[in-house]
């Protein structure tokens, strides 16, 4: 019997796959078809501590076979999120989930998370160091040194399962840094990749660029950040500490993508523009392509290729 089940700290999931933050995830009516599919967790839309609007559209772009958006954090802040979440732990105790937030300042994740540790929440929290696209924001993933302050100053005081989503790096030397300061804490998980972010899609029909915010600069997903992806699963999943489990994200649109995210060590993948497109079908497409490879393959659960891709040396 072909088994995709994970395990991520000590929780075990059914299936290796879930949504990625931000897609489909936004309210009560998402979150249910998820919880309905064969997704093996759901992460909510990453949170502020208040609802917000989020920037104006066009906000987002298809591309062939991949997206460009710059959403802007829009959601419906902490709260909705939390009171869902935890009404779902009361119906389905044995489920863990994920609750992403994303505070526009460090003074907002630190109230969010005392406010989750002080809730009877008791799954795993995301939280997103990395959104592109909240206008005048960095991505607090290139800030090595905020990074580190960050961590430093939540795990003062929290003590329940955290990770932490990050952009995707571009230098090895980068990854070196990172983790170094990642295997200070101790983290539940690493995320990555979040959309390549400040990219640029034009219109050579209309001479315009395709969404409206930041003057067109936005954050990529789908097929074209496969590579990018896969490069910063393996590289962290070489420097990190193993009780760091680390989530694939980004390029996913076939089974094939799946398992080459767990050939390059991650226990659990998340899909963000392809589930946006598919819905929740994707999840039950996906399970039987990665199932047909890995019984052609003569796998019948993930840990025995997780990780182990081969190199020439
Ligand atoms: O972290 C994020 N990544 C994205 O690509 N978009 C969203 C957003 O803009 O809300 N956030």
């Amino acid at each position: 019997m072909t088994s995709l089940a994970t395990s991520i700290g000590g929780r075990t999931f059914g299936n290796c796959m879930m949504n990625a933050a931000g897609i489909r995830c936004q309210n009560k009516k998402d979150l249910d078809a998820l919880v309905a599919s064969s997704a093996g967790a759901y992460v909510t839309k990453s949170a502020t501590p208040q609802k917000r609007a989020g920037n104006p559209s066009p906000r987002m772009h298809t591309l062939n076979k991949g997206s460009i958006n710059s959403m802007g954090l829009p959601n419906n802040g902490l709260d909705y999120y939390l009171d869902y979440v935890i009404d779902d732990q009361h119906k389905r105790p044995k489920a863990t989930n994920f609750l992403s937030v994303a505070g526009t300042s460090l003074a907002d994740n630190l109230a969010m998370l005392h406010q989750i540790q002080e809730s009877e929440f008791n799954g795993f929290v995301e939280l997103n160091l990395s959104c592109p696209n909240v206008p005048g924001k960095p991505q607090v993933g290139y800030d090595f040194d905020r990074v580190n302050d960050v961590l430093d100053q939540v795990f003062q005081f929290y003590t329940k399962p955290l990770g932490v989503k990050l952009p995707p790096y571009f230098d090895l030397v980068h990854f070196d840094q990172i983790a170094a300061i990642l295997n200070q804490y101790p983290l539940t998980f690493v995320n990555t990749i979040n959309s390549i972010g400040n990219a640029l899609v034009v219109d050579p029909r209309s001479e315009q660029v395709v969404i409206r915010p930041k003057g067109g600069f936005g954050g990529i997903g789908g097929a074209s950040v496969k590579p990018t992806a896969l490069a910063n699963v393996r590289g962290l999943a070489l420097r990190l500490k193993p009780a760091i489990a680390i989530v694939g994200t980004g390029g996913i649109l076939n089974g094939v993508d799946v398992f080459e995210h767990i050939l390059c060590g991650a226990s659990m993948v998340q899909i963000g523009t392809q589930f946006g497109y598919e819905g929740t079908k994707l999840f039950d497409r996906l399970s039987q392509e990665l199932k047909d490879i890995m019984n052609q393959k003569g796998y019948t659960n993930i840990e025995q290729f997780r990780g182990k891709l081969k190199t020439f040396d």
